[in-house]
């Protein structure tokens, strides 16, 4: 089924639905191009040339522009009144009366771009209420989703129902469904993090990551394997497709208090997909789709992925002290056996 055939049956008649779908579809058309974009590689030039800081602090190179620009020029012409870009310090507004917003991360996995690894773009569709837009928590996203440029071009959708895939057919161009309703498995045995912050971590992630790696000697009672591609999209699309958790939370270095993430363009996208797949997402202690953003560029820790795993970490964030697999008063009891 095409991308196209799938939203027109999830809109029906309804209008509102409608420029939902076509929010969706514009954005899909970026990745299009996008993807040509990428797949020309060190043909298009050096794309990972640093060229400036973004909103966030980190070094903004020339495909984050190039593709923020880009996603740009196709939603002016949509039901999207404005845009939150993790490119762009402001709010991009086009025309205050239309009913739509897109949060987006244009280019995720910036760190990636010159080493021919997996890149991605992510977004979340809201109701435009005008200033407060990008302040409404992660649960008021009407349709969220990410595109991967890796080996296929693969689109992850939701709407509110279940969460779909679809991979770009350069043939036809078009974005054909080749996963229904995606579950992703609650159990697992893989994680996802990126291990050399190790040192800054708080006591619930050592204390849980520890206790992974003690593997089948440990209170979990089996082995685990860890994965970390350094792009969100890719990690996550791993996750759905066969189970994990990805990691990154608050740590003790300056500024990455609430971890890395941004909040509104990252984590809700996220967050939306995996619970419509039968995953979890949350910050440690809160639903991460009911926290409520004091900014655009704000920054949010996120545990996301297998529910039975997401809850287990949220169980280490509630008694960190009864944790520890190096702690005194490990054994193997009660809370947090496998
Ligand atoms: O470099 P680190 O600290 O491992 O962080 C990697 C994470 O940061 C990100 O690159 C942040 O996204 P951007 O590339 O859009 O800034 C994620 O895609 C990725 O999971
Ligand atoms: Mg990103
Ligand atoms: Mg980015």
């Amino acid at each position: 089924m095409t991308l196209e055939a799938y939203l027109a049956g999830w809109a029906g008649d309804d209008a509102g639905r409608g420029d939902v779908a076509k929010t969706v579809l514009a954005m899909c058309e970026a990745g299009r191009r996008i993807a040509l974009v990428v797949g020309r590689g060190a043909l298009e030039g050096d794309m990972a040339a640093a060229i400036g800081g973004n909103a966030g602090g980190d070094t903004q190179k020339a495909l984050d522009v190039r593709t923020h620009e880009m996603t740009l020029e196709v939603l002016k012409d949509t039901p999207v009144a404005r845009v939150g870009s993790e490119e762009a310090e402001d709010v991009v507004v086009f025309d205050e009366g239309r009913p739509l917003a897109v949060a987006m991360d244009p280019l995720d996995g910036s760190s990636n771009i010159e080493t021919n690894v997996s890149i991605g773009t992510l977004f979340g569709v809201l109701p435009n209420i005008g200033e407060d837009t990008f302040l409404q928590p992660g649960s008021r996203q009407l349709a969220a989703g990410f595109i991967v440029y890796g080996p296929a071009t693969a689109l992850v959708l939701t709407v509110g129902a279940g969460t779909q895939v679809f991979m770009l057919d350069h043939g036809s161009n078009a974005f054909l469904q080749t996963h229904k309703d995606v579950k992703i498995p609650e159990k697992t045995k893989e994680f996802a993090i990126n291990a050399s912050n190790q040192r800054h971590w708080n006591e619930p992630m050592s204390a849980y990551i520890a206790d992974c790696l003690a593997g089948d000697t440990g209170p979990r009672e089996k082995n685990f394997n860890m994965r970390w591609v350094g792009s969100l999209v890719a990690d996550v699309f791993r996750i759905l497709v066969r189970g994990g958790v990805y990691l990154y939370p608050g740590d003790a270095r300056e500024g990455y208090g609430q971890g890395r993430l941004r909040l509104v363009y990252e984590c809700n996208p996220i967050a939306f997909v995996c619970e419509q797949a039968g995953g979890a997402a949350t910050d440690g202690t809160t639903r991460v789709l009911d926290l409520i953003p004091e900014k655009l560029h704000q920054r949010a820790a996120l545990i996301a992925g297998s529910a039975e795993e997401v809850e287990r970490i949220a169980r280490y964030y509630e008694q960190p002290a009864r944790s520890s697999s190096s702690s005194p008063l490990f054994a193997k009891r009660g809370l947090f056996l496998a």
